[in-house]
């Protein structure tokens, strides 16, 4: 499917931004390990966060899915091994954790997913997972996905590296109140993406868990985890585009379902659109942003919201003057090598940038129309599209929306922007 996104002047509306993706895997990954049944409310329904459930049943949990909200029955630790190979489709959030959930089974699992997923690092998972009792291996022997896992996690100790991806660490935490001994992980050098740590082990305290932090050791103790009523907020990520349309096509929106106190990276946002001229106003669980479309370029770390790459590139690209966004070698990593993307599809559209080892420099302001791919990559369908209100551009491969925020085009028309999708 193509998007053809027509130059659009002035948007409004009050919308609601769409759960969070992060929240709603590690809630629904917790629930099906704990004790008994947990109510999650308001999880997302999208297909990556399908991907989580579908894993999930796999390994033994019972998922109710009713409108708004998902009854979990946990397997107390019990994980059983699945009939079938795990594909997690998209999802790399899905396919770290399960990764180590696969450690808690008695016998092998095999976890797959699509091209993109089976380009992604997976190897200082698997060298800690073996640490801790589990053997787990690369088919290919290439530290990518098909992997392979024999369950047998006890606990122990084991260390990381923290600069290619957090969910290596959130992965081995979640599954450490159930080892036959306390787990104690240390993170060796810089810590990328540390907020999305932080969601995990609020997540694992809500259901009982036992985590502390020492410095740049975690301790988790082996006390299971009880299930619970959890109620999943708005995604900052996903509002992002809503942030950032209204910024680069000017107008006046109200966002409601996020939370000014929300341990999410990518609130991150809010302080990147004030710098750039964008007027924000936080309340307790809303935000209103007001734009007159006159954007200025910035110097901005994304080391801790890896995700904003694709929204502030795009909006530096709308944006007079030059914009800086480094500290993000990780965003290689990801459904795309996000930095070489962006750089590559923003060219197309008469920018000039210059792509860094760990970010771009965008010499904003002089767009022209024209067709873009999102190499099926959710988050660049999102951020071009938000050029498209300034141009007028065609979207290749944009169904890809779909993995993270399934209402994207329709809350985007909501607000006014010129949309059309193409079959
Ligand atoms: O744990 C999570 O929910 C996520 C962690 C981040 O990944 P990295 O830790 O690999 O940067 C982020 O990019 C991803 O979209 C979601
Ligand atoms: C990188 C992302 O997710 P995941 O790692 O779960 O594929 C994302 O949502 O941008």
């Amino acid at each position: 499917m193509d998007l053809i996104v027509k130059k659009t002047e002035g948007i409004e509306g009050n919308v609601k931004a769409p759960p969070s993706k992060s929240y709603t895997h590690r809630a629904v990954i917790i629930a099906s390990l704990a004790d008994n049944i947990s109510h999650l409310k308001n999880p997302l329904v999208a297909k990556d966060t399908c991907s989580s459930v579908e894993a999930c049943e796999a390994f033994g949990a019972k998922i109710d899915i009713k409108r708004n909200a998902w009854i979990v029955k946990g397997v107390n630790g019990k994980v059983i091994t699945p009939e079938n190979v795990i594909d997690v489709g998209n999802s790399g959030t899905t396919l770290r954790i399960m990764t180590a959930v696969a450690g808690l089974a008695k016998y092998y699992t095999i976890l797959t997913g699509d091209k993109s997923i089976r380009s992604r690092p997976m190897q200082p998972l698997l060298n800690s997972l073996r640490d801790l009792g589990v053997v787990a291996f690369s088919s290919r022997n290439n530290g990518r996905a098909p992997i392979i896992v024999k369950g047998g996690y006890e606990g122990g100790y084991t260390e990381i590296p923290g600069n290619i991806s957090s969910q290596f660490i959130s992965a081995l935490l979640i599954i450490g109140p159930y080892g036959s001994k306390p787990l104690k992980l240390k993170i060796i050098g810089e810590l990328i993406s540390k907020p999305y740590v932080d969601m995990t082990v609020e997540v694992m305290k809500k259901f009982d868990a036992k985590i502390e932090r020492e410095k740049n050791t975690y301790y988790v103790e082996p006390n299971g985890y009880k299930s619970c009523k959890y109620s999943i907020e708005g995604d900052f990520s996903s509002a992002s585009y809503i942030v950032g349309a209204t910024a680069i096509a000017g107008g006046k929106v109200s966002i409601k379902n996020l939370f000014k106190d929300s341990k999410q990276a990518d609130k991150l946002i809010l302080d990147i659109i004030s710098e750039m001229g964008v007027d924000i106003k936080i309340k307790k669980n809303e935000i209103i942003v007001c734009s007159d479309g006159e954007l200025h370029g910035i110097d901005v770390n994304l080391k801790n919201s890896p995700d904003l790459l694709p929204t502030v590139a795009v909006l530096g690209a709308a944006a007079k003057g030059r914009t800086k966004i480094y500290g993000i070698r990780h965003a290689r990593f990801k459904e795309t090598d996000r930095i070489a993307m962006c750089a590559k599809e923003l060219s197309k559209l008469g920018i000039k940038v210059k792509e860094l080892d760990d970010g771009l420099i965008i010499n904003g302001g002089n767009i022209k129309g024209g067709i873009v791919d999102s190499h099926n990559d959710h988050r660049l369908v999102m951020a071009l599209t938000l050029l498209g209100l300034k141009k007028g551009i065609k979207i290749k491969n944009a169904e890809a929306y779909k993995i993270s925020f399934p209402d994207f085009v329709k809350v985007m028309k909501e607000l006014g922007c010129k949309i059309v999708e193409k079959p």
